[in-house]
């Protein structure tokens, strides 16, 4: 075994599940209920925001009951790190958001930074309307905007470094079923 494979192993062992595989099924299918509810009949653009939004979007997009038209972009800036820095585009866009209802999907509203931005960007690129959906919104009071909220939140969760179900600690356990918290972070 690498040591990198050792020390994600620990990580995981030591970490506190703070919401299990089937409170986020849970959550999933009620985040597809109420997208579907306010968007089947607006034929919304969706974008999947890579890496994060992975998981989320793959497994959203097969309970949305209506026709979705799927893309995706990459915009970044925690890297490998705990702590936020300067948004970076990785990849842009391409598709025509002129007139179109947009749906953002992410894995996580922290600050909001990443979502303010890709909504700007698409707002300046022509969309109608911008919605945003989210797996986690985690709680705290150092939002991007007072009071910032996504459109579609799936759970509200407490103030420490998450990793699972989309969410890297330091590149690794995106794939974990459950949301989790890094011991002492
Ligand atoms: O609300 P904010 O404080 O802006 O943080 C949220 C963003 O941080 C994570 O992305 P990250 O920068 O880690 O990129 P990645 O998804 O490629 O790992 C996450 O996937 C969100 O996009
Ligand atoms: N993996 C991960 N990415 C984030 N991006 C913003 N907050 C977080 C977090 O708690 N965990």
């Amino acid at each position: 075994m690498t040591d990198t494979v050792a020390e994600m192993n620990q990580v995981m062992e030591e970490a506190d599940c703070l919401v299990n595989e089937q409170q986020v099924q849970a959550a999933i299918r009620n985040l597809a209920d109420d997208i579907t509810d306010r968007l089947r009949d607006s034929n919304p653009l969706l974008f999947c925001v890579m890496n994060g939004g992975l998981i989320l979007t793959g497994q959203l997009l097969t309970q949305l009951k209506f026709p979705v038209q799927a893309e995706y972009l990459h915009a970044t800036r925690y890297r490998q790190e705990t702590t936020g820095g300067i948004l970076e585009w990785k990849l842009r866009p391409d598709a025509d958001m002129n007139g179109r209802t947009i749906l953002i999907v992410d894995d996580i509203l922290d600050e909001g930074t990443t979502l303010c931005a890709i909504a700007d960007y698409c707002r300046a690129h022509g969309a109608k309307e911008v919605l945003t959906a989210v797996l986690v919104d985690k709680q705290h009071d150092r939002k991007a905007q007072p009071g910032l909220k996504a459109d579609f939140t799936g759970l509200e969760v407490e103030d420490r470094f998450l990793f699972g179900f989309g969410m890297d600690y330091k590149g690794y356990w995106r794939n974990a079923p459950g949301i989790y918290a890094v011991k002492g972070l």
